[in-house]
């Protein structure tokens, strides 16, 4: 398997959960390919020295370039820490967003515990583990 791609999305209040998750999971994000929402990849970028791809932001259509790679199959992981104590002014790209990760099985952490749960999984980095695709 070549590098898993991985997008790395958070809201404003929880971009600080992000950024620390991602501090003290370096080596295995090291081992994937980074993307990410404009502001959160930035941050990333910027506070870890970790290469991330970095899309417009949220609000501006971020989420929905995120679904794109989903829809085309180029997506091995989602770890959104999206805010449930705040609106979102674009919530129905947010809940899209979630949608296809449903629609294609793609793994999704919402919040730190699932994402050290999902990142330490002896499958997420295995050569033998083939996530299933639905074939629509
Ligand atoms: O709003 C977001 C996800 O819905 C995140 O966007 P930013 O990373 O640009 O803040």
């Amino acid at each position: 398997m070549s590098k898993p791609t991985i997008a790395l999305v958070a809201h404003d209040h929880k971009k600080p959960d992000l950024l620390a998750w991602a501090n003290a999971n370096m080596q295995r994000l090291e081992q994937c390919r980074l993307v990410g929402t404009g502001t959160t990849g930035g941050l990333i970028a910027e506070q870890t020295g970790l290469t991330v791809q970095r899309f417009k932001s949220g609000p501006l259509g971020g989420d929905q370039q995120i679904g794109a790679l989903i829809a085309e199959g180029e997506l091995d992981a989602l770890f959104f820490f999206w805010d449930p104590l705040n609106p979102a002014p674009h919530d129905p790209d947010v809940k899209a967003l979630l949608r296809l990760c449903s629609v294609w099985n793609v793994p999704v952490a919402c919040n730190r515990s699932t994402a050290d749960l999902l990142i330490t999984s002896p499958l997420f980095l295995s050569l033998d583990y083939q996530r299933e695709v639905p074939n629509y």
